[in-house]
């Protein structure tokens, strides 16, 4: 059911929601047309739906920008972190005012993604929504702009959708922007660019469509949306990209109506801790695999053993994320190995039976266990 855009909307009991940049803002500021127009969709359908909605909204940097009256968005980054700081007061001041007239509260929630990457805070930070939504409170995130340097960044708040919509285990992410859906070319330069109704699964040919040059406001552009919708996919969840600003469009979705592109998500769900690992850790080295190890972890669901392991890099100790590859290079996913790489390298290409004679020892079996892995590629 959730596989098909006309009735995917049926089963959806939790939604994450994005709105960017491009149609928040208008001439000197936020644009409040869309704001209270957002507001209300997102009431009705909690309301008349019964359907939990987490809001995750850019904007802050668009409207601090226009706010502090400079030309345009600083090119560096404290004066990034500036505006996004005016700006985010004034964002949650209007989102306030708009639910409000609806009769909701609304809660700010500002991330980082390397808080995500603890699994402590991580858990701490999806108890903290479903407390919210227990409470009929409308949480509202955004990237923690202020403190966020590259290293500890989501980047973009497509990005940090997908991310949302993992941690709460969502039904659909709706990604609403100021295009009707992905196009066969960037509409901007190419009149004759036609809507993709519908992507069955993203593979390089779909990602070479979208170009990574955003709109006047935007961050990542349409290239963002397409990585977002491949996290989300691959857990097994949908994503539509959609425009913002026609009317009534959360409304018209949740009736069934067909707008914008429809990302058609795997048939297997990843658990929740499986997309943990494959999607919030940042990893310390790779493994290259071969052509049957590959086969068994992704057409079998098997643990690595080191037999299918070619080659390593980086350094890294027992229990770090790693990423395994293929022999194209390819990102197959990312496990939690029970050998540091020292250690793997000494038993990589080895039977199991051999690992005692080699290290004096033999903890696992596995270098990455099946309950440890995540697989995010090659499908
Ligand atoms: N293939 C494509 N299909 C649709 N839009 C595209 C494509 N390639 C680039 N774009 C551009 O991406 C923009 C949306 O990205 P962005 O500016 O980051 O929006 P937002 O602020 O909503 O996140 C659109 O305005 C569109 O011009
Ligand atoms: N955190 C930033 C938004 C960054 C971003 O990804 O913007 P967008 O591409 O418009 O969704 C802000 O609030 O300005």
């Amino acid at each position: 059911m959730k596989t098909n855009r006309n009735t995917c909307f049926k089963v959806v009991k939790r939604a994450i929601v994005k709105v960017g940049s491009n149609i928040l803002t208008k001439d000197n500021g936020l644009n409040l047309d869309v704001v209270s127009s957002i507001s209300r969709q997102i009431c009705h359908l909690i309301d008349e739906k019964g359907i939990q909605i987490v809001f995750v909204s850019s904007g802050a940097m668009a409207a601090g920008t226009k706010k502090l009256g400079l030309p345009k968005r600083p090119d560096e980054v404290p004066g990034r972190q500036a505006v996004a700081a005016v700006g985010q007061a004034g964002l949650m001041r209007e989102y306030e005012k708009a639910f409000e007239c609806h009769g909701k509260q609304v809660a700010q929630l500002l991330l980082t993604s390397d808080g995500l990457s603890y699994r402590k805070r991580y858990l701490n930070a999806r108890n903290t929504l479903y407390t919210l939504l227990s409470w009929g409170v409308v949480p509202i995130i955004n990237e923690n702009d202020t403190v966020s340097v590259d290293e500890i960044k989501f980047g973009d708040n497509d990005n940090l959708s997908a991310m949302i919509t993992l941690l709460m285990d969502a039904d659909i992410l709706i990604n609403l922007t100021d295009i009707d859906g992905l196009y066969t070319k960037d509409p901007r330069t190419n009149p004759d660019a036609e809507l993709i109704p519908v992507v069955s699964a993203i593979r390089k040919s779909i990602e070479r469509l979208a170009s990574d040059i955003p709109g006047a406001l935007g961050t990542g552009g349409m290239s963002t949306k397409i990585k977002a919708a491949k996290k989300v996919t691959t857990a097994g969840i949908p994503m539509i990209i959609a425009k913002g600003d026609k009317p009534d469009i959360l409304i018209k979705l949740f009736s069934g109506e067909e707008h914008g592109t429809f990302f058609v998500p795997k048939k297997e769900k990843l658990a929740n801790r499986k997309c943990w690992i494959g999607f919030n850790l940042k990893p310390k080295g790779v493994l290259l695999i071969d052509k049957g190890a590959a086969r068994a972890i992704l057409n079998r669901g098997k643990s690595l053993l080191p037999s299918g392991i070619e080659a390593v890099e980086g350094d890294f100790g027992v229990g770090a994320p790693v990423e395994f590859r293929n022999g194209d290079s390819e990102i197959l996913g990312t496990g939690l190995v029970n050998y540091s790489s020292a250690d793997i390298r000494k038993i990589m290409g080895l039977q199991t039976g051999e690992i005692r004679d080699r290290l004096g020892e033999k903890p696992y079996d596995e270098v990455i266990h099946r309950d440890n892995l995540a697989v995010t590629g090659g499908m």
